[in-house]
C-alpha cells in the first residue's frame, strides 16, 4: 500500500469561523472556553475531512490559536519574563500581541510565504522544560475520535534557528541540549499515548546550512533517534541540495521531501534514502492549481519501483495552511476556471487519488486522473491567458525605461523646493482604519444591496474625515485612507486583466488576520485607472502634500496565486508595466508624491544564497520599471515591512526611491543598521510605532527611537512614520499614537542643529 498522508491542514475554517471567534475573544465577547470549544469542533470538521478523503496518515497538533512556532515557544517554557505569571491562552495571546505593559515579540516572515510567526527570544537563562504536553492530548483527543493520528511538531533545530538571541554574543544553539531534553520527554510521551509515527519539520534543510546548524542537526536527531515513535522528518519549500547527504543520514525512520518546488531532487534522494519511508510532497501547497497528475504519477511510479509501496507515500509538498480551504465554497468562479483550481480540501483527493495510482495503477483513479488531464489540457490551451499585445510590449522595454531622470540628489532638491516639508517630516504608511462599519458597506454593496452613488458618498466622507483628522493631528504628508480597497494587492488584482479572484479563498497570514490572494491567470495588463479618481478626490480635500499609493509589482505578485506556465519574472514585468501606466496617470492627475509599497520584495528573496542575484535583479528591474516614469520633483515613496535588509542592501539602494519606510519598532532599531554600514544614499522613514500590537506607544518611546535613528542616519534624511498601514487598528488608538508620534517629530526637530535642517 501506498500511503496517502497530509502534513497540515488550513485552521482558520472553511468561512473563517476561527478568525472571528479569536476577534470576539479579544474584544471580550466571548470567554476562553467558548474559543477552546470551536478550537475542537474545527479540529473535528478537518480531521472529518481527511478520514473522508480517505487519507491514511493524518496529522494532529497541526491546529494552532495563533501560531505554530508560539506554540513550540510556549511548550519548550521559553517564555519571555515580561509575560510571567500568565498562563495557557492568555499567555499565548499576550505574546503575540502585546500588553499594556509588555510589548508583543517579534513577527516575522515563515521562509517565502506570506504566513507570519513569532519569532523566538532566545537568552542564556532560559528555564527549558516541558511546559504543556498538548501535542499528547491532541493526539489522544482525534483518537477519541477514532482517529489515528500522526502528532506535527516544529523541529527542534528550525525553532532555534529561526529564534533570535537577545543577548548580546550569545549562540542560540547553545541551547540545543536542553531543548533535546523536552522534545525527548515530549516523544517518549507521545509513544506512551500510542503514536506510532510523529511528523518533524525541519524546513531550514532547504536552506543554506552553516557547520553549527548541521552539526546541531545530527546530534538533535541522534538523541531522539529512540527516544520516541518513529520520525518523519519533513523538509519543505526547496531543494535539499547540498544538505541531501546530511537529511539521509539522519538516524530517522521517514524523509518527506518538496517535489514540487524541486522534482528534479527525486533521484539524488532516492540514491541515499536507504531503509527509510519517503514521502513525496507532490501536490502543491503554495499554490491553488489542479495537480498534474499524470505527470505526478510518473515521479511516484519511479518511487515504488525503488522502494516498494509499503516504503512510499504520497503527500503535498508542505502544509495545506498557506492554501484556502474548500473550493466547493466558490459560488462566482466561471466552470471552466473552477476546473483548473484545487484547495485544500480538493488536494486531499488528489493526495488520495495519486497514492491509490502509485499503488494500482492509473486504473485505480481512472476518473481523478481523466479530469485532472482534461483541466490541464483546457488551461493550457486556453484563449483567456495569452495577450499578444501585452507580450509584445513586455518584449519592447528598454534599459532606459527603468531609470528616473537625474540621480537621486538632484531630484531631492526639486523635490524639497516643491513640497516644502520641515526636518523630520510626519506621515503614515497609507491605511488607517478599516473599521467594521466600512468591511460591511463593502459587503452590503457587493451584494447589491448598496448602489454605486450610496456607497461612493459613504466612502467620500470617510476620505475626507480621514484627511480632516491628519490635519488635526499636524502630520506633514497625508494619505487618503485607502477605505475603498479590500486588501492592497486583491484591490488592484480586481482591476487588472489576467486575474481573477475568488469569494472565500481565505489564507491565514497572522493570528486572526486572512489575505484572499487573487489568482494570476493570464497575461496582465491595466484596462482603466484604478486609483486615480480617490487620489485627485483626496487631493482636493486639502493644502497639504497628499501621496498616490500604490501596491509595486513584486509584491502583486507575491501575494496572489501566480499562474505556474511562464516564469515568474514574466508576469511580474507584464504587471510592472500596468503600475507604471498607473504612476504616469497619478503624476498628470496632480499628486507631488507616489508611493509603491513593495512590502513583499524581501519574502520573494529565494532561499537559497545561489538563487538570489538573479531573483534581486529582476524584481528591482521591475520596480524601477513601475516607478521611473516621473520627472525630478515628483517624488517617490516605498515601504518594505518586516524585513531583514542587511543582505539586500545594494539591491534596496538600487530600487532608487526618494525615500523608503521599513518595519524597525519591535526590533529597536537595529535594521538601520544595516542602512548605516551601507551609507544608503537615499531618505528612510524607520517605522517608531508596532501598528502590528493594539499598544498605544508613548513619545518618549518614540523619542527614544528617532533619536538611535538619527545616531545611524543624518537627520536631514529621517522621516517619521508608524511601521506599516493603521487599517487593522481602531481610531482612538490611533489619534492618541499619531499625537505622540507629530510631538515626537517636534521635539526631535527642536533638537537637531540648524545646519541639519532642510533647505526649502
Ligand atoms: N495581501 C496582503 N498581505 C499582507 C498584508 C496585507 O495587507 N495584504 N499585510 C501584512 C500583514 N498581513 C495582513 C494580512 C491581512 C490583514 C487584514 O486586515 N485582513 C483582513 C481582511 C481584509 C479584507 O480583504 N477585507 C475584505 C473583506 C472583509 C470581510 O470579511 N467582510 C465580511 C463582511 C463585513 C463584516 O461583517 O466584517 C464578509 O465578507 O463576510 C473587505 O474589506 O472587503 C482580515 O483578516 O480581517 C492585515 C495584515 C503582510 N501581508
Ligand atoms: N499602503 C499599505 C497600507 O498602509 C501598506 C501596507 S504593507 C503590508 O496598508
Ligand atoms: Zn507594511
Amino acid at each position: 500500500m501506498v500511503a496517502s498522508a497530509n502534513l497540515g491542514y488550513p485552521r482558520i475554517g472553511a468561512r473563517r469561523e476561527f478568525k472571528r471567534a479569536l476577534e470576539a475573544h479579544w474584544k471580550g465577547e466571548i470567554d476562553a472556553d467558548a474559543l477552546e470549544a470551536l478550537g475542537a469542533e474545527l479540529r473535528q470538521q478537518n480531521w472529518a475531512a481527511q478520514v473522508k478523503a480517505g487519507l491514511t496518515r493524518i496529522p494532529s497538533n497541526d491546529f494552532s490559536f495563533y501560531d505554530h512556532v508560539l506554540d513550540m515557544t510556549a511548550l519548550l517554557g521559553a517564555v519571555p519574563p515580561r509575560f510571567a505569571g500568565r498562563q495557557g491562552l492568555d499567555a499565548l495571546f499576550a505574546m503575540a500581541r502585546g500588553t499594556t505593559h509588555a510589548p508583543a515579540m517579534e513577527m516575522t516572515k515563515w521562509f517565502d510565504t506570506n504566513y507570519h510567526y513569532i519569532v523566538p527570544e532566545l537568552t542564556p537563562d532560559l528555564d527549558l522544560h516541558l511546559a504543556h504536553d498538548l501535542p499528547v492530548q491532541r493526539f489522544a483527543e482525534a483518537k477519541a475520535q477514532g482517529i489515528h493520528t500522526r502528532p506535527v511538531l516544529l523541529g527542534p533545530v528550525t525553532w532555534l534557528a529561526l529564534g533570535k538571541s537577545k543577548t548580546e554574543g550569545f549562540d542560540p544553539l547553545s541551547l540545543l541540549p536542553q531543548v533535546v531534553a523536552v522534545y525527548a520527554e515530549l516523544l517518549s510521551r507521545l509513544k506512551a499515548a500510542g503514536a506510532d509515527w510523529v511528523q518533524i519539520d525541519e524546513p531550514i534543510l532547504v536552506r543554506d546550512l552553516t557547520e553549527p546548524e548541521a552539526a546541531a542537526l545530527q546530534s538533535a536527531y541522534a538523541a531522539l533517534a529512540e527516544a520516541g515513535p518513529h520520525i518523519l522528518l519533513a523538509t519543505y519549500f526547496g531543494a535539499l541540495g547540498d544538505n541531501t547527504d546530511l537529511a539521509c543520514g539522519l538516524p530517522v525512520a521517514g524523509l518527506h521531501v518538496d517535489l514540487v518546488r524541486a522534482p528534479a531532487q527525486l533521484d539524488a534522494v532516492l540514491d541515499r534514502v536507504g531503509e527509510r519511508t519517503l514521502s513525496l510532497g507532490l501536490i502543491d501547497g503554495r499554490n491553488i492549481w489542479r495537480s498534474d497528475l499524470s505527470a505526478a504519477l510518473t515521479l511516484a511510479t519511479r518511487a515504488v519501483e525503488r522502494l516498494g509501496p509499503d516504503r512510499v507515500e504520497v503527500a503535498p509538498s508542505c502544509s495545506l495552511l498557506h492554501v484556502p480551504v474548500d473550493l466547493a465554497l466558490e459560488s462566482g468562479l466561471d466552470e471552466e476556471q473552477a476546473s483548473w483550481l484545487a484547495f485544500a480540501r480538493q488536494k486531499l483527493d488528489e493526495v488520495a487519488a495519486l497514492a491509490a495510482a502509485a499503488a494500482g495503477g492509473r486504473a485505480a483513479a481512472a476518473e481523478a486522473f481523466d479530469r485532472a488531464d482534461a483541466a490541464i489540457a483546457s488551461r493550457r490551451a486556453s484563449p483567456r491567458i495569452h495577450d499578444a499585445s501585452v507580450k509584445a510590449r513586455v518584449a519592447r522595454v528598454a534599459d532606459a525605461d527603468l531609470r528616473r531622470a537625474s540621480p537621486y540628489a538632484e531630484r531631492a532638491a526639486r523635490q524639497q523646493a516643491r513640497l516644502g516639508l520641515p526636518v523630520f517630516p510626519t506621515t503614515t504608511i497609507g491605511s488607517f482604519p478599516q473599521t467594521p462599519d466600512i468591511r460591511q458597506a463593502r459587503a452590503a454593496y457587493r451584494r447589491g444591496e448598496m448602489d454605486d452613488a450610496d456607497y461612493n458618498g459613504f466612502l467620500q466622507d470617510r476620505t475626507r474625515d480621514c484627511i480632516r483628522r491628519q490635519e488635526a493631528l499636524g502630520l506633514d504628508v497625508l494619505v487618503h485612507g485607502e477605505f475603498e480597497r479590500n486588501d492592497m494587492v486583491e484591490y488592484f488584482g480586481e482591476r487588472l486583466a489576467g486575474f481573477f479572484f475568488t469569494r472565500n479563498g481565505w489564507v491565514q497570514s497572522y493570528g486572526s488576520r486572512c489575505v484572499k490572494p487573487p489568482v494570476i491567470f493570464g497575461d496582465v495588463s491595466r484596462p482603466d485607472a484604478m486609483t486615480v479618481d480617490w487620489a485627485r478626490f483626496a487631493a482636493a480635500q486639502t493644502d497639504r502634500p497628499m501621496k498616490g499609493m500604490l501596491t509595486g509589482p513584486v509584491t502583486i505578485l507575491q501575494w496572489s496565486f501566480v499562474r505556474d506556465d511562464q516564469p515568474r519574472a514574466q508576469t511580474c514585468r507584464q504587471i510592472a508595466l500596468a503600475i507604471r501606466d498607473e504612476v504616469v496617470d497619478l503624476e498628470q492627475a496632480g499628486l507631488p508624491i507616489i508611493q509603491i509599497d513593495e512590502a513583499a520584495l524581501r519574502e520573494g528573496l529565494p532561499l537559497r544564497q545561489a538563487e538570489r542575484a538573479a531573483y534581486l535583479d529582476w524584481a528591482v528591474a521591475c520596480f524601477r520599471l513601475a516607478s521611473s516614469p516621473v520627472s525630478d520633483e515628483t517624488q517617490i515613496h516605498t515601504h518594505m515591512c518586516y524585513s531583514e535588509f542587511n543582505d539586500i542592501m545594494p539591491a534596496i539602494a538600487a530600487m532608487d526611491a526618494d525615500v523608503i519606510s521599513i518595519e524597525t519598532s519591535r526590533s529597536d532599531m537595529e535594521l538601520l543598521s544595516a542602512f548605516h554600514d551601507f551609507a544608503y544614499p537615499n531618505q528612510i522613514g524607520p517605522g517608531v510605532w508596532d501598528i502590528h500590537s493594539p499598544r498605544v506607544p508613548d513619545e518618549a518611546s518614540m523619542v527614544a527611537l528617532l533619536q538611535a535613528a538619527a545616531a545611524l542616519i543624518p537627520p536631514e534624511r529621517l522621516w517619521v512614520n508608524p511601521d506599516c498601514g493603521l487599517k487593522t487598528r481602531g481610531w482612538p488608538e490611533v489619534e492618541r499614537s499619531l499625537t505622540h508620534l507629530v510631538a515626537a517629530a517636534k521635539q526631535l526637530r527642536d533638537s537637531v542643529q540648524p545646519e541639519a535642517r532642510r533647505s526649502a
